[in-house]
């Protein structure tokens, strides 16, 4: 379940007043989702999705609603907000903050196919060409001075070797970064997992769930999808999902000559990411409902593939 906060027919449709979206006439709870209320919304003349939002730092949306009508704006398959009839996008409802967004059509793949793959690497390209011009600003809040400072909470959780791995880990990340220049950086999702991307058969109907956008590291966004996209159940990557995925992303934004170098690093930074977030959510901060967590297992395997065996090579480009 993903409503929090149910909501009336009679709610909804003075709420949709305001908008120039039609007459309401009918309103379904979405069982996806973990953090916020996610509502379909039909009206005579279209189909919607209303988000309410129950956690984070709601002084943040103003960032997050930028983000998606620029990317939109730019004919990204994001959902551009809906603005209502004075141009105001976010709005209060049931005393929570409330979106509403056009519904992009499709369902996330489990186990995407290449030409899906293909279909996402060029979108996250054509994605970090365009943001790189984003004018909004947000720290990317899972880096690494993120990474150093939270490790700590999960030590006491692991055993001796995986403590020892993950202290390590953390080092190694800092001193690989401090001996590189900058990365080229823009606006990411910073959580473009297959169950925040809706596919109609191998057509990518939209990217969805922006609510860890932030600023920063380009290559971070990219090492996030292919541990994602293009990891076997043995953690190891597969190198058609992986050719796949570089392919059609550098088509758009081949990669430079520290994010090569910087790569394997990447991977493994961004799997222990998640090995931490999951690991967080489990043993220190476990959220209000009970929802069943993501396994925090899936990325220490993962972890333990990059550290084994590296990267695969990055394919080359000729444009
Ligand atoms: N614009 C959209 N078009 C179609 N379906 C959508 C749209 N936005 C959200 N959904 C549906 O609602 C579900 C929940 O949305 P979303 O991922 O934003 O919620 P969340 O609670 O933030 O989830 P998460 O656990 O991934 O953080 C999605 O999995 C998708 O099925
Ligand atoms: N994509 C995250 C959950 C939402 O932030 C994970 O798989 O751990």
């Amino acid at each position: 379940m993903a409503v929090f906060t149910p909501l009336s027919d009679a709610q909804v449709a003075a709420f949709l007043d305001t908008f120039d979206v039609g007459r309401f006439t009918a309103l379904r709870g979405v069982a996806g989702g973990t953090e916020n209320s996610t509502f379909f919304v039909t009206t005579d003349r279209r189909e919607l999705v209303l988000t309410l939002f129950e956690q984070g730092e709601h002084e943040e949306l103003p960032f997050f609603v930028d983000l998606l009508d620029y990317l939109a704006e730019h004919r990204l398959p994001v959902p551009g907000t809906v603005h209502d009839r004075e141009g105001v996008a976010l709005h209060s409802l049931a005393d929570k903050p409330a979106l509403l967004f056009p519904r992009l059509p499709g369902r996330y793949p489990e186990a995407p196919n290449l030409a899906q793959c293909r279909a996402l690497g060029d979108a996250l390209g054509h994605m970090h060409v365009v943001s790189q011009h984003f004018p909004g600003h947000r720290p990317n809040p899972r880096d690494l001075h993120w990474l150093r400072v939270k490790h700590h909470k999960v030590l006491t959780y692991l055993s001796p070797s995986d403590q020892t791995l993950m202290k390590n880990e953390v080092d190694d990340f800092e001193s690989a970064f401090s001996q590189h220049a900058e990365l080229p950086q823009g606006a990411i999702h910073g959580d473009l997992f297959r169950d925040n991307t809706l596919f109609d058969g191998d057509r990518l109907g939209g990217i969805i769930d922006f609510y860890n956008g932030c600023t920063g590291d380009l290559l971070f966004d990219l090492a996030i999808v292919v541990n994602d996209w293009a990891s076997d159940a043995d953690g190891r990557l597969n190198p058609e999902r992986y050719n796949a995925l570089l392919y059609a992303y550098q088509a758009r934004r081949p990669l430079t000559q520290d994010e090569r170098e910087l790569w394997p690093v990447m991977l493994r930074m961004t799997a222990l990411r998640y090995w931490l977030s999951r690991l967080l959510v489990v043993y220190v901060d476990p959220p209000a409902h009970d929802l069943t967590p993501h396994d925090p297992e899936r990325f220490r395997t993962i972890l333990h593939a990059r550290i084994n065996h590296g990267a695969l090579p990055i394919p080359e480009v000729n444009r």
